[in-house]
């Protein structure tokens, strides 16, 4: 039986500002197993959410073009009743803001019996009550009979996320999408909501996209890595080779910018900068090139490709192997390197 539980391909997504469309996500393709986290990182605006957003099919007036294969179904190119039908029960996603994904006038175990209802339609009221208790249950919260009846403004952060989490496998999906989710929380909650996801991960056998620009949080959950930039992947490894050989010069100043003990030393190999906006992204040739000035032009590839470096480890344009952060250099001649 096939691992695969996911399979991108070509993923074009665009937003039309004005009379032109622009691709936000140009040219993804990915797989993911069953039983994988797959972490997708990279800066506000390289593309993450509206990746997220196109494998759920919630985009209403982008244009996607590509291939999104899940289950028997292109959700790229599939009907409204099809995708209702795979949303919610074989894949769900978990937001980053647990109070606007919520309704405030209903009761929070109201919300996800609803979840229930719409999948499973022959189960009494009082197997959906027991059903939503078991599932409040199984992310934690502490009095799940009493926090059934609570509305979510009497919730704290935390235990909000955990109903959007309960909401989100009431189905038992085989695919998960989390977009940011501990991103509102504190820290000590953060730690928790993840455990909670590597638990469920487990329990499910279900694979999950996680989506983050938090390095941290990849090393602790994801067992593969891509980091996007400019709407591409430009890097894509198991999460072992991304930290031990980053190669991707976006990659290796991402790394860089992870707190550390010596601070005012990684400062210095931090590359500056913002993802242009999306009207404003270069189309043609290495969409870094502009941040790294200091590299020669004929280092970059003219249509810069993802090339298999070792086993299961790509990267995008060549321009990895003449890269140098300009400090690193000075510190070499000063050294007697050339
Ligand atoms: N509905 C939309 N219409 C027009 N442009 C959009 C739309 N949604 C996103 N964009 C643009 O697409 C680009 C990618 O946005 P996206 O939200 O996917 O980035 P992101 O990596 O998820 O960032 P963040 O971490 O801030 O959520 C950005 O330039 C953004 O402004």
């Amino acid at each position: 039986m096939s691992k695969e539980l996911l399979e991108i391909k070509n993923l074009k997504t665009s937003f039309r500002i004005k009379d032109d469309y622009y691709a936000a996500v140009d040219d993804v393709t990915l797989t993911l197993n069953k039983n994988e986290v797959l972490g997708i990182v990279g800066e506000s605006g390289s593309g993450k959410s509206a990746l997220a957003f196109s494998v759920m099919g919630l985009h209403n007036r982008a244009k996607i073009e590509g291939n999104i294969h899940f289950k028997d179904a292109d959700i790229a190119n599939i009907s409204p009743a099809k995708l209702n039908k795979l949303r919610g029960d074989d894949m769900a996603m978990i937001f980053q803001d647990p109070l606007t994904a919520l309704n405030p006038l209903m009761p929070v175990g109201d919300q996800i019996a609803e979840a229930i209802l719409l999948h499973k339609k022959d189960m009494s009221t009082k197997q959906r009550r027991n059903k939503v208790v078991d599932l409040l249950n199984k992310v934690g919260i502490p009095r799940p009979e009493h926090t059934y009846d609570q509305f979510p403004h009497e919730l704290s952060g935390g235990m909000r996320q955990r109903i959007i989490i309960a909401t989100a496998i009431a189905n038992q999906p085989e695919l998960l999408i989390a977009d940011e989710p501990t991103t509102a929380l504190d820290v000590t909650i953060q730690a928790q909501i993840l455990d909670l996801i590597r638990d469920l991960k487990e329990d499910m056998n279900a694979g999950i996209i996680l989506i983050t620009h938090d390095l941290g949080v990849v090393a602790e959950m994801a067992d593969r890595v891509a980091v996007m930039y400019a709407g591409q992947i430009v890097e894509i490894a198991e999460v072992g080779a991304l930290f031990d050989n980053p190669l991707h010069p976006y990659t290796r100043s991402l790394l860089n910018s992870m707190p550390s003990e010596d601070e005012a030393q990684d400062k210095l190999h931090v590359i500056q900068g913002i993802v242009p906006s999306l009207q404003n992204l270069p189309r043609k040739g290495c969409r870094f090139a502009a941040r790294i000035p200091w590299v020669e032009e004929s280092a970059h590839e003219e249509n810069p490709e993802l090339h298999e470096v070792t086993p299961g480890h790509f990267v995008r344009c060549t321009c990895h192997n003449h890269f140098y952060f300009p400090d690193e250099s000075k510190e070499e001649q000063a050294n007697g390197v050339s």
